[in-house]
């Protein structure tokens, strides 16, 4: 999605946003600007100091003594601006960029592991990879010359003027009339252009989005005879791209050529300005010349303006995404009233709706799962469950209403000690690129080989682990795809074991998995599930039938709450679903009849 905004960033946001980033080493920062500020004075001191040189050369007879003495300012000053130049870089080469670039992506990190998951899923993820990879870079690495550069095209100019001021008022009026024209070009420039590369960096985000998308799912598309209506998509984000660059680059094009010629203009208005006054008397050669050699001088800056606000501009684009992401806050975590007691779960008058959806996903729910026990969720296709899973691991916090674990409200646990509690089993199993035995040890990181073995064999995947070319150590990414889905979930739910929390979240698979790996999976579940506090979005008849209690959804209701031989006896939704699903093997496998 877009997150740009589309007005022309001031340089004081750009400076509050360069600090943000900057973070601990935001005074660093502070410091490198100050310092090139002084030595931009210093620069134009030295500038100036061109009048009276001229001026004592010039005289009749040529003053020597002046000369010497106005040139060794000149060099005094000169020498003091590259030393504080030198010593603003510092920041640069003393390594303060690579911690600061350090340090973000580090407080990036940070902030994606605590960025409430509804506000993280807003993103793709190319367009995070691409603020965590490039983004970065693009907004520190800049920073140092970046601001060198434009304080010098701030600062001299004013210093110039202020010192012209006092040689020859009039002088000084026509360069404060020329500079303040700048501006405008100034701004049409960063408008045209920066829209446009904003949008060029939009583009290249949606781009990277595609491009892993498409990578990704590239196996699902071949199987699907899809890759050709894909690459479509991803050939279309390739021509915008192209398209977009091509007009950023067009777009510069005018507000560059005006400003040079602005600047041409400057030095012929010095120019036609003095030679008048000179003729006429009353402006000396002296001023006069060294008006001519100031202002070509301090117009050299200007020529680089296109290039230079190209740079800006990325630097800009980089920062706002980076502010984006950092500016999520997290979901307050309140003081707990009491720490959790057990491991029972209570919905409580539980209202929630998606982030831009107005029609609540869940209608006041309440519901209390006793520890230990097993409750089914049913309900046809988007009525709610995978909601209610989702508010108990706190993707969001409800509108209205409370989530109870132990009787403590869910916002007053840390997200550590929530996440402690339960153990998520999904229907799509992510596995790193790392060995098998690495895999499930996520599930809880200290533990030694053994527990992980115990595991596995509890979740009943030792056998076809210990067929594969390394046994535990095989790398996942070295046999690709080759793990069956029933494969994949037992490794995810020997995780769920080792962990051992204890809630546990499953969604049953639904995939067609084949009779003899389905009740694999099912050993595997039977022993996580075990002594636990477990909610299941049930897609078998025996779980369902087996459940101590089932939920029934419907339209985001919990309609029907009771075991399984009450809610066939009242006769009501579930015994409905019941009847249409009965001749089906599994409950998910009929479709839901529309009045359900
Ligand atoms: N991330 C989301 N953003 C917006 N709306 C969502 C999101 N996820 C789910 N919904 C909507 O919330 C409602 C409930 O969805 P939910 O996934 O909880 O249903 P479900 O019963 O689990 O369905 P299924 O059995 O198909 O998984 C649906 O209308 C769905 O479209």
């Amino acid at each position: 999605m877009s997150h740009a905004t589309h007005t022309i960033p001031t340089l004081r946001e750009t400076y509050r946003r360069m600090l943000m980033a900057a973070g601990s080493e935001a005074p660093a920062v502070r410091r490198m600007l100050a310092l090139f500020a002084l030595g931009a004075v210093a620069q134009g001191l030295a500038f100036a100091c061109f009048f009276p040189l001229l001026r004592a050369l010039l005289a009749e007879p040529a003053d020597l003594t002046q000369a010497w003495i106005w040139l060794g300012v000149m060099v005094a000053a000169t020498v003091a601006d590259l030393i504080l130049g030198w010593l603003g870089h510092g920041f640069e080469y003393g390594g303060a960029i690579a911690d600061v670039t350090h340090d973000l992506r580090r407080r990036l990190g940070r902030q994606l592991r605590q960025m409430p998951m509804q506000a993280l899923a807003r993103w793709r993820t190319g367009d995070l990879g691409a603020v965590l990879g490039g983004s970065i870079d693009e907004a520190v690495a800049p920073m140092g010359t970046l601001s060198h550069v434009i304080i010098r095209m701030l600062v001299v100019p004013l210093v110039v003027i202020a010192v012209t001021l006092a040689i020859d008022a009039r002088m000084a009026l026509a360069m404060a009339v020329i500079v303040p024209m700048a501006v405008p070009i100034y701004r049409w420039q960063r408008r045209a252009s920066g829209q446009e590369r904003r949008d060029v960096a939009e583009a290249h985000g949606r781009t990277e989005s595609d491009i892993v998308e498409y990578t990704q799912g590239l196996a699902v598309l071949r199987t699907l005879g899809q890759t050709g209506a894909k690459a479509q998509r991803l050939q279309e984000s390739l021509a915008h791209l192209r398209e977009v660059q091509a007009k950023a680059l067009m777009a510069g094009l005018w507000p560059a050529l005006l400003m040079a010629g602005l600047v041409e203009i400057g030095l012929l208005v010095v120019l036609a300005l003095g030679g008048t006054w000179v003729t006429q008397g009353t402006l000396s050669l002296a001023a006069f010349a060294a008006m001519l050699v100031i202002v070509m001088r301090f117009s050299e800056p200007l020529a680089l303006f296109s290039e230079l606000t190209k740079v800006f501009d990325l630097m800009e684009v980089a920062l706002q995404r980076m502010d984006q992401v950092l500016a999520v806050a997290p979901l307050p975590v309140t003081a707990p009233a009491q720490p959790p007691s057990d491991h029972d779960i209570a919905f409580d008058g539980v209202t929630f709706a998606y982030e831009g959806e107005n029609a609540p996903a869940l209608k006041d729910v309440s519901f209390h799962l006793p520890a230990r026990s097993l409750t089914a969720l049913v309900g046809p296709s988007g009525s709610g469950k995978t909601t209610v899973t989702r508010l108990i691991m706190r993707f969001a916090d409800p509108r209205a209403g409370t989530v109870r674990i132990g009787g403590a409200d869910i916002r007053s646990l840390s997200s550590d000690a929530l996440a402690a509690r339960l153990s998520v089993v999904f229907q799509d199993v992510y596995l790193f690129d790392d060995t098998i035995l690495e895999n499930i040890r996520m599930g809880r990181p200290d533990a030694d080989d053994a527990a992980v073995v115990a595991a596995a064999q509890a979740a009943n995947c030792h056998d076809f682990i210990r067929r594969l070319p390394d046994g535990y150590a095989t790398r996942v990414g070295d046999i690709g795809g080759s793990l069956s889905g029933g494969e994949r979930q037992r490794i995810s739910i020997a995780r769920a074991i080792l962990k051992d929390a204890p809630i546990v979240i499953l969604d049953e698979p639904t995939a067609a998995l084949d009779t003899e790996s389905e009740r694999a999976v099912q050993k595997a579940i039977d022993a996580l599930v075990r002594e636990r506090t477990v909610l299941v979005i049930a897609h078998r008849l025996s779980t369902v039938v087996g459940a101590d209690r089932i939920l029934v959804f419907d339209d985001g209701r919990l309609v029907e709450m009771a075991d399984h031989r009450s809610l066939l006896e009242a006769g009501g939704r579930y015994a409905a679903l019941w009847t249409a699903q009965l001749r089906s093997k599994a409950w998910h496998a009929a479709p839901v009849p529309a009045d359900v």
